[in-house]
């Protein structure tokens, strides 16, 4: 099944002198159970274009399907509704409620759902044990590390049992091994619970973690590369694109 569809998206900001062209007619696909990561060059429309396909910003042209579904003319409250139940988050900058607790602010995306209490319960208890939270449950966001809000924010995404879970730099933030942990909870829901992940990363060891990386650069697709043996080989690959496609590349060891 198709899980999202790029059709000739084109965004612009601004007009005239200051006209920017971010996304310039880029199309792709992604099937249900994918890992993607969107890799490329600092400007290259990365974060916009995961915006545009999260829903949280439209299109200038171009169509959007998640799910078989066009998302470029639903209305605020049908997207509302669709990113409740369909959509998880793990933002750069986090986004998590300063005045709710690490507990209030995971269950946060279930308050508007049926969902019986017991089930609100027992999901906190699994994301807050898998990513290393119950300790921290009853402290608020500013009494915490970078990277301990980081996995806040991945448990409150995971806690709606996304069937698409968008990331901008979702490791960006994260010590080494924190990274690792994170990427490999993901890859086991992706893997387990065929959660369909779309990533943007500037990191190559981050995004060897995917299946499949698509390169954008200014605004329109670049390359694809696909992985095909061990996840050190697809490392080198990503290196090796990231240095064909130039510019504002950062990297860590594999
Ligand atoms: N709200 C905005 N108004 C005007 N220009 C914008 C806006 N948002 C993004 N841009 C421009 O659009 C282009 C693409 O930006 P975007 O943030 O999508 O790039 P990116 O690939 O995510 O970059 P980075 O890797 O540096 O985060 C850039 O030239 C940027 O300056």
């Amino acid at each position: 099944m198709r899980m999202v569809e790029v059709k000739q998206v084109s965004k612009n900001f601004g007009a005239r002198a200051t006209l920017v062209r971010a996304l310039n007619n880029l199309s792709f696909k992604i099937d249900r159970g994918e890992f993607v990561g969107i890799m490329g060059p600092s400007g290259a429309g990365k974060t916009t274009l995961l915006n545009i396909v999260s829903t949280i910003d439209q299109p200038t042209t171009g169509q959007v399907f998640l799910a078989g579904q066009e998302i470029t003319h639903l209305s605020e409250s049908e997207l509302a509704s669709f990113r409740r139940d369909q959509i998880g988050f793990i933002f750069q900058d986090f986004n998590l409620l300063t005045a709710l607790t690490v507990r209030e602010n995971i269950i946060f995306p279930l308050t508007l759902t049926k969902l019986p209490t017991s089930e609100i319960e027992t999901r906190l208890a699994y994301f807050s044990d898998q990513l290393a939270l119950t300790t921290l449950l009853n402290r608020y966001p500013n009494e915490l590390s970078i990277g301990q809000k980081q996995r806040v924010s991945a448990a409150r995404a995971l806690m709606t049992k996304p069937q698409i879970l968008f990331a901008d730099e979702p490791t960006g933030s994260l010590d080494s091994k924190s990274a690792t942990e994170l990427l490999q909870y993901l890859a086991t829901i992706n893997l387990e619970d065929e959660t369909t992940i779309m990533m943007v990363t500037h990191d190559a060891f981050t995004a060897s973690y995917c299946n499949r990386i698509l390169f954008i650069k200014d605004g329109a697709f670049f390359s694809e590369v696909v992985r095909s043996g061990t996840r050190q080989k697809f490392f080198n690959q990503i290196i090796d694109m990231q240095a064909a496609i130039g510019g504002g590349v950062m990297q860590r060891d594999s």
